[in-house]
């Protein structure tokens, strides 16, 4: 799987990834699928094409087969979102809020360097619990817990092998329409 994200690097553009309220999360991300996510000029959102005018390449089928496996009745991911975090990246805590069909569950699947997720609750604030997420590993957001809020509190370098540099990578795969 780590060769096939290689290659959606190389075939689609990366764009940086910043929090809806405009601060910077030094996390890149491109994506694979219908949809890719854009942010231009403090607009953010799902795009078919990138404002370069290049699309995002087809989900590979290894990640398909995860998303068929974990979530065997959800509709087909529309959208696979591809974060890089860098040894010092986060991405606060946020709600998945921005697809037309919120009965389908969002998965992400882990790659390389551990990271530590927080899951906290459906509105801002209370109590939140964390757990280290490693390479592999696959969270699925649905039904009471599709709305909760959740992101990435920290990553720690050198805990993985399986990609040339320190960072992990974060899948994410959304049904959009
Ligand atoms: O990196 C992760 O584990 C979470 C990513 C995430 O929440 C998102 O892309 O919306
Ligand atoms: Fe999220």
């Amino acid at each position: 799987m780590a060769e096939d994200v290689r290659a959606i690097a190389r075939a689609a553009p990366f764009v940086t990834h910043v929090t809806r309220f405009g601060r910077p999360m030094s996390v890149r991300m491109t994506a694979a699928g219908r949809f890719g996510w854009v942010v231009e000029r403090g607009r953010y959102g799902y795009a078919e094409r990138h404002h370069s005018g290049v699309g995002w390449p087809p989900i590979p089928d290894s990640v398909m087969a995860v998303w068929r496996a974990v979530v065997p009745d959800a509709r087909d991911p529309e959208c696979c979102l591809v974060n890089w975090y860098g040894p010092e990246a986060r991405m606060g805590l946020h709600q998945d809020r921005d697809e037309a069909d919120l009965a389908q569950p969002v998965v992400s699947i882990s790659l390389g360097d551990d990271g530590r997720f927080r899951i906290g609750n459906l509105e801002r604030g209370g109590r939140t619990e964390a757990v280290w997420l490693r390479s592999g590993d696959v969270v699925v957001l649905e039904g009471a817990a599709r709305l909760r809020f959740h992101g990435v509190d920290r990553i720690a370098p050198g805990t993985s092998t399986l990609l040339d540099a320190p960072g992990r990578i974060n899948l994410t795969l959304r049904v959009v329409t």
